[in-house]
This record gives C-alpha cells, sequence and structure tokens, in this order.
C-alpha cells in the first residue's frame, strides 16, 4: 500500500533521513518508532508529499507521491504533530469546511460527518468553538479532519502527546479500531504505545532504519537464549543439576532462597527449545515441586532501548 524505497533527505548537505525503505500491506498497524529528532515527522512529511525527499521513491497505492501529488493527497489522512485547526469555527463549521475542499460529495455529506463523529466521539462538542476544546478533543478534531473523506492510509504523527492517561486509552483505542479499514502508519517514541497498537515496528536511529520487523520477531532477534525463571522446592545442587541435563539447556543460575526450603534459577535455553514440559517431569520424578515458572522474554523497552543508543547495533 505504502512504499518507501531508498529514500533520504539532506538539510544543508546533512541527513536527516538518510536511505529508508520499508513497505505497509492493505488493513496493516505499522508503528514508526524513534527517540526526538531521529527523523519520524520528516518521513510523515515526506509520505504525505508536504515536503520531498532528495533522494528515493515513495508510492502510495502505486502512485509516485512526486509524479502523481492529487492521486496520493486523495488516498491520506493525515494528523500531524500539532493540527492545525481553525481555533475561531466551531467544529461543525470546520469539518464542513475540510468536506468542502476534500470535495465530498454534498449528498453523502451528513451521514459521512455522523459516522465520524460518532467514532471519534465529537457529538457532544459539534457546536463549541474549537479554540474553547481540551487538548483531547482539539486531537478529535484532527483525526476527525484525517478521516473525511474515507481515505484508505491515516497517518498519524505522534498522536497521543499532550494527552491525559484516560484520553490516550481512548485514542489508542480508536486506531485499533481504524485498523479494520485502513492503512495506518503511527509515528511514536512510546514503546508501550506501539506494542499495544501495531502489528509491525519499524525502528529508526538517527535518521536510519536500525530494526523492521513484528514485535515478536524482533523480541527473538535481539535475544539469542530463552529464558525460565524458576522457583522449585528441594535439593538445590540435585535440582540444578537435574534442570542443567535437560536437552537444549545451556546454562541454570542460582538466585538464591526466596521462600523456605526453596530456591530461584534462571535456566537458559536455545532459542528453538521449549524445556518447561521435560523440566515439569523431571522434578515431578525427583519429588521437587516447581512452585513458579516464567517465561522471561525480553520487553519492547529493552529491544528499543538496545536500538536506540547512539552506539546501538542494528538488525
Ligand atoms: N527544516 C529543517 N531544516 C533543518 N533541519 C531539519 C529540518 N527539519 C528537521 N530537521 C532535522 O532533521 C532531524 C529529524 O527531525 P524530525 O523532526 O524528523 O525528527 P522526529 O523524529 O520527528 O523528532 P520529534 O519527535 O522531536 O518531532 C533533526 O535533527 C532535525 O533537527
Amino acid at each position: 500500500m505504502i512504499e518507501l524505497s531508498h529514500v533520504s533527505k539532506r538539510y544543508q548537505g546533512k541527513y536527516a533521513v538518510r536511505d529508508i525503505s520499508f513497505k505497509t500491506e492493505e488493513g496493516e498497524i505499522l508503528g514508526f518508532l524513534g527517540r526526538n529528532g531521529a527523523g519520524k515527522t520528516t518521513t510523515m512529511n515526506m509520505i504525505t508529499g508536504y515536503i520531498s525527499a532528495s533522494e528515493g521513491t515513495i508510492t502510495v497505492d502505486g502512485y509516485d507521491v512526486l509524479k502523481n501529488p492529487l492521486e496520493v493527497k486523495q488516498r491520506i489522512g493525515y494528523l500531524p504533530e500539532q493540527p492545525p485547526l481553525y481555533g475561531e469555527m466551531t467544529v461543525d463549521e470546520y469539518i464542513r469546511f475540510v468536506c468542502d475542499i476534500k470535495g465530498v460529495r454534498r449528498d453523502v455529506r451528513k451521514p459521512h460527518v455522523e459516522e465520524i463523529y460518532s467514532l471519534v466521539k465529537l457529538e457532544d462538542v459539534s457546536g463549541r468553538l474549537i479554540k474553547n476544546l481540551s487538548k483531547g478533543y482539539k486531537q478529535r478534531v484532527g483525526l476527525a479532519e484525517a478521516l473525511v473523506g474515507n481515505p484508505p492510509v491515516i497517518i498519524l504523527d505522534e498522536p497521543t502527546v499532550g494527552l491525559d492517561p484516560m484520553q490516550i486509552v481512548e485514542i489508542r483505542q480508536l486506531i485499533k479500531s481504524l485498523g479494520r479499514k485502513h492503512t495506518v502508519i503511527l509515528s511514536s517514541h512510546i514503546l508501550s504505545e506501539v506494542a499495544d497498537v501495531c502489528q509491525k515496528l519499524v525502528i529508526i536511529r538517527q535518521g536510519e532504519i536500525v530494526a523492521q520487523d513484528t514485535l515478536e520477531n524482533l523480541t527473538q532477534k535481539v535475544s539469542d537464549v530463552n529464558r525460565l525463571q524458576l522457583r522449585i522446592k528441594g535439593d538445590k545442587d540435585a535440582v540444578r543439576r537435574k534442570i542443567l541435563a535437560l536437552p537444549g539447556c545451556k546454562e541454570v543460575e542460582e538466585l538464591g532462597q526466596q521462600e523456605p526450603g526453596s530456591c530461584d534459577f534462571m535456566a537458559y535455553t536455545d532459542l528453538d527449545q521449549d524445556i518447561r514440559e521435560p523440566l515439569f517431569r523431571a522434578m515431578a520424578d525427583m519429588n521437587a515441586p516447581i512452585l513458579t515458572m516464567r517465561s522471561m522474554n525480553l520487553t519492547l523497552e529493552d529491544i528499543f532501548m538496545q536500538l536506540t543508543q547512539e552506539e546501538g547495533g542494528s538488525l
């Protein structure tokens, strides 16, 4: 649906974005994740055609952003980081204005706007001046604007910045529901947001992509072992030896005693080995009850920290 191929943007000879390529499939929610200044807004602005790329090509639904700007703009609804709203207009007046400039047919306008209002929950404030709305409601007006004309692609640049926790939950819920009908690109520096909402991640550092994959695959790639945290009752040396003898187990670390008569361990296994069932049987054989068994996969936060450090690596 959206495809970037070797795209760069230079300002005064300095790269803001360098040689990035990625694509999204129809109906996918893609998270574009990076720290402040990483190049997220620059990339969003190039996809929407607001600024041009210095090198590379961008297509939306097969149309080149530079060669077919009108076709591309017709297919994209964009919510910039700071939506440029007219504060002196009421919500209704503003959305009517947006319908005019997007050329929404008058005979379908009423049900279309009603549907959008109900989706973004704007019904109660439709007659109010935009300048008097809270930040959360202004954000909804921006989203409503992006949805006018029902574009297949929705681009959201840091859509939850400045919202309170309740509003954040609501906007995320809304973004998830958009994913059913639209292809969505969501830029964010908030890890939990991207993990919660997106199926695929592109992580950018200093203008360059350092990883792109599903969350599941990224987690697997960063970690070269599986970790299993255990609390087991019984003789700690015998238990440790027994776990270590299981096929695929590489190392067993003792973490000390947290409960009387038991010992905590961290077992490290090969990535493709799941030792939970054999472990259960082995411990049952030696009458050593397992009190706790927990897979300790890396969190997205761990991955993000590893990948976005200035000297960090790439995947
Ligand atoms: N018009 C411009 N002229 C010169 N440099 C620019 C311009 N726009 C962006 N940059 C630089 O490009 C880099 C990427 O900026 P960009 O705004 O895309 O980052 P971002 O990831 O969106 O960050 P933030 O979350 O803070 O908005 C930054 O170093 C920024 O200073």
